[in-house]
C-alpha cells in the first residue's frame, strides 16, 4: 500500500476494477453505485478505482446529454463525490463535462477531496452504433495524469482504436495505460480489441489497463471482459464477460517499468455462448431498467417463440415471464403439444386463449366491406393481428411487457406481419438468423449462461427444433413455400448484409442468381417494416436498428 505521506513515487498501486452496469440517466443510482464501490475498494486496500467511460451519466446517453439539466446533475454527482474523496480511495470517472462551453466525454480523477485532474476524449466515433461527434466535441491530445508520482495515460476508449493519444502519452512520459470504455458486444469484438491493445501495448511498450462496461442498454449490450496486458503481452487480469465484477489488482514497478500482478483470471465465453449470453443480459437489462413487472409472449410451439421464452426464462426467473397459446383452426396438435413441452420444461404460466371468435368476429365486421373479393393474405394477417391485439391487451391489464419474436431472417425479408407478430415491446432475437436460432435452441438445451435463472438440461425439445418452421396462418403452409431454404437464405442476406456484398459478387462465388435478386428486393423492400420494429439485442456487427440505417423511401436496386 502507497499513501501521499509516505514521499516519492509509489512502487506498488492497488487499482481496483469496476466492471459494473451503470443506467443511463439514472444519475442518483449511478452515483450510489460509484459510492458503493469506493467504499468497499477503501476496505480492500485500494489506491484507486476505475470505473468505465461515462460511467455517471451511462454510456450512450444519447441527445440526453445536450440537456443542461441533465449536463448539471452529472456535474453535481461528480462533485459530490470528490467531496467524499478525503478518505480515499481516489476515483477514475467518466462524466460528461462542460469545459470552456464545450460538452466533452471526460474521465476525472477525484482525490483528497477535490478533482484533481480531467482528460477530454479526443477521438470520437462516429460510425456503426456510435454517434458520439453530434453531442460532443473533441478534446485536445492529452499529456498524462499524475498520481502518487506515477504518471497514468488516461485514452478514452476510441482514443485507443489508432495510435495518436497512446503515442502522444507515451512520448510526454505515460508509466501505466488505463482506458475506461464504453465497448459494446458483437461477435466479432475479442478479436478486433486483442489486435487494437496489443498494437499500442507493443508501439508504447506499456501496460494497459482495460476496463469495460457491462449490461444492457436498448439494443447495444456491453460485455465487461475487463483485463490488463503486460509489455511483455502477457495477460495479467481477465474479467469475465457479461457480468458485474469488482476486484483489486496490483501493480508494480520494476526496473523496466510498470507490471500488472493481478491474478483475477475467469473464463471468457465466446462464440454461441457469448451471443446466447448477451440476448440475455440484453432482454434482462431491458426489463428491469424500464421497471417492468415481467414479460408475456405467445407461444406457438415454434422454435423461435420457445427460444425467445427460454432467453426470458433465463434472464428473469420462470415466475416473471408468462406464455400464451392463442390456438386458431390451422394450429396443429403438434404445435399445441410442442408448446406445452416448452411452458412446462421452463416451469413458466401457460395459458391457451382460442383466437376463432375473435378473428370471426372480425371477418364478420369486415364482410360487407369485403363483399365479391376472394380470401388472400388479409385473412392470414387478421389472424397474427388478432394475436397482436390479444397479447397488447394482457400487457395493459397486467403491465407486462409483449415480447416479439421475429428473427433476422423474417426481419430481412418482412416475413412478419405490421401490427400483428411484430407486436411488442422488445425482441431478443432480432439479430439472429434463423440458422442461428437453431443453433442456440441446441445450445441451450446442453448449457446455460452462468447467471441463468432458469433450469437445466432440455428446455426446447427435439421436435420443435426439428420439425419445418411454419407460420400456421394457412392450411398445411411452410415458410419455404414462400421463402427460399433458411440454409440458402440467411448465407446470402450475412453478405448483403453484414459484408454488404454486390449482388453481382454473390452471384459470381455460386448463388442462384434469380434467388439474389429476389432477396435484395425482399431486403429493399421490408425497410418500412423494420423502422416500425421493436428493438432488439445486436450480436453481429450489423444490426437492424443503429448499425444499418437505410432510408424508406428508396428505389435503388441493383438486381
Ligand atoms: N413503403 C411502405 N411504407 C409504409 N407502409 C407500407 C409500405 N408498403 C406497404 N405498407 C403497408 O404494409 C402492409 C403490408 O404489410 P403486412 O400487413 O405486414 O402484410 P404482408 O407483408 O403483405 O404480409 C405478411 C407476410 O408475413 C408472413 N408472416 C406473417 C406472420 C408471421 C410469419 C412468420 O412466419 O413469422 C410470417 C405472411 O405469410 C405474409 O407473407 C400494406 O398493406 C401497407 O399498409
Ligand atoms: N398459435 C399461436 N399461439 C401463440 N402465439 C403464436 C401462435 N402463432 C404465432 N404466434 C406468435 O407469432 C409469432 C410468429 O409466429 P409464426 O408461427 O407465424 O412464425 P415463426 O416465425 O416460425 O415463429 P415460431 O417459430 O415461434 O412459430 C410466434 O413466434 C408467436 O409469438
Ligand atoms: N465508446 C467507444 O468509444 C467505443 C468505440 C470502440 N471502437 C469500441 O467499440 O470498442
Amino acid at each position: 500500500m502507497t499513501s501521499p505521506e509516505t514521499s516519492g513515487p509509489a512502487d506498488t498501486l492497488f487499482i481496483a476494477v469496476a466492471q459494473l452496469n451503470p443506467t443511463v440517466g439514472d444519475v442518483a443510482g449511478n452515483l450510489a453505485l460509484a459510492r458503493r464501490t469506493a467504499a468497499s475498494a477503501r476496505d480492500a486496500g485500494a489506491d484507486l478505482v476505475v470505473f468505465p467511460e461515462l460511467f455517471i451519466s451511462g454510456y450512450p446517453p444519447e441527445d440526453l446529454v445536450l440537456k443542461p439539466a441533465f449536463q448539471q446533475a452529472c456535474r453535481a454527482a461528480i462533485e459530490t463525490l470528490a467531496d467524499e474523496s478525503v478518505d480515499g480511495p481516489a476515483l477514475l470517472i467518466g462524466s460528461p463535462w462542460v469545459d470552456e462551453g464545450r460538452l466533452h466525454n471526460s474521465v476525472l480523477l477525484l482525490e483528497e477531496g477535490r478533482i484533481s485532474a480531467i482528460r477530454h476524449k479526443v477521438d470520437l466515433p462516429n460510425y456503426g452504433v456510435f454517434d458520439e461527434k453530434r453531442v460532443f466535441a473533441a478534446g485536445p491530445l492529452p499529456g498524462p495524469i499524475p498520481f502518487r508520482g506515477v504518471r497514468l495515460g488516461v485514452p478514452i476508449c476510441e482514443d485507443i482504436w489508432g495510435p495518436d493519444v497512446v503515442e502522444c502519452l507515451t512520448e510526454t512520459g505515460a508509466e501505466i495505460l488505463i482506458v475506461p470504455n464504453g465497448s459494446p458486444y458483437r461477435r466479432s469484438v475479442y478479436a478486433e480489441r486483442e489486435n487494437t491493445v496489443v498494437a499500442r501495448v507493443v508501439e508504447s511498450n506499456l501496460p494497459l489497463l482495460y476496463v469495460n462496461q457491462v449490461g444492457g442498454q436498448d439494443e447495444l449490450v456491453f460485455d465487461g471482459a475487463s483485463f490488463a496486458l503486460n509489455p511483455d503481452r502477457f495477460l495479467a487480469l481477465q474479467f469475465p464477460g457479461f457480468m458485474e465484477r469488482v476486484r483489486l489488482s496490483r501493480w508494480q514497478r520494476f526496473e523496466n517499468g510498470w507490471k500488472c500482478l493481478g491474478a483475477n483470471m475467469a473464463d471468457r465465453i465466446e462464440g454461441d455462448q457469448a451471443d446466447y449470453a448477451a440476448c440475455v443480459v440484453g432482454l434482462r437489462d431491458y426489463v428491469n431498467k424500464n421497471r417492468f413487472p415481467g414479460v408475456v409472449l405467445g407461444l406457438s410451439g415454434g422454435i423461435d417463440s420457445a427460444l425467445v421464452a427460454a432467453m426470458a426464462v433465463d434472464a428473469l426467473g420462470p415466475e416473471r415471464v408468462h406464455c400464451i397459446m392463442l390456438p386458431y383452426r390451422y394450429t396443429s396438435q403438434e404445435s399445441r403439444s410442442d408448446a406445452a413441452a416448452v411452458a412446462e420444461a421452463l416451469a413458466v404460466r401457460y395459458d391457451i386463449v382460442p383466437i376463432a371468435a375473435a378473428v370471426e368476429g372480425v371477418e364478420a365486421t369486415l364482410a360487407p366491406l369485403f363483399a365479391g373479393t376472394r380470401r388472400d393474405v388479409t385473412e392470414e394477417n387478421l389472424q397474427s393481428r388478432v394475436r397482436g391485439a390479444l397479447l397488447m391487451s394482457v400487457s395493459n391489464k397486467f403491465g407486462s411487457l409483449v415480447l416479439t419474436t421475429g428473427n433476422k431472417s423474417e426481419m430481412s425479408t418482412g416475413y412478419a406481419t405490421l401490427y400483428g407478430d411484430m407486436n411488442g415491446g422488445f425482441n431478443p432475437v432480432k439479430d439472429l438468423y434463423k440458422s442461428e436460432v437453431f443453433r442456440l435452441a441446441r445450445l441451450r438445451n446442453r448449457w446455460k449462461p452462468a447467471d441463468a435463472l432458469g433450469p437445466d438440461g432440455l428446455v426446447i425439445p427435439e421436435r420443435v427444433i426439428d420439425k419445418a418452421p411454419t407460420a400456421e396462418l394457412a392450411e398445411g403452409q411452410k415458410d419455404e413455400d414462400s421463402l427460399p431454404p433458411y440454409a440458402e437464405l440467411d448465407a446470402i442476406l450475412e453478405r448483403l448484409v453484414e459484408r454488404e456484398e454486390p449482388v453481382a459478387k454473390v452471384i459470381t462465388d455460386g448463388f442462384d442468381a434469380q434467388t439474389v435478386t429476389r432477396v435484395e428486393r425482399l431486403l429493399n423492400t421490408a425497410e418500412y417494416k423494420r423502422r416500425q420494429a421493436a428493438p432488439g439485442v445486436k450480436v453481429t456487427g450489423r444490426n437492424f436498428g443503429r448499425g444499418r440505417r437505410y432510408p424508406v423511401t428508396n428505389r435503388f436496386s441493383e438486381g
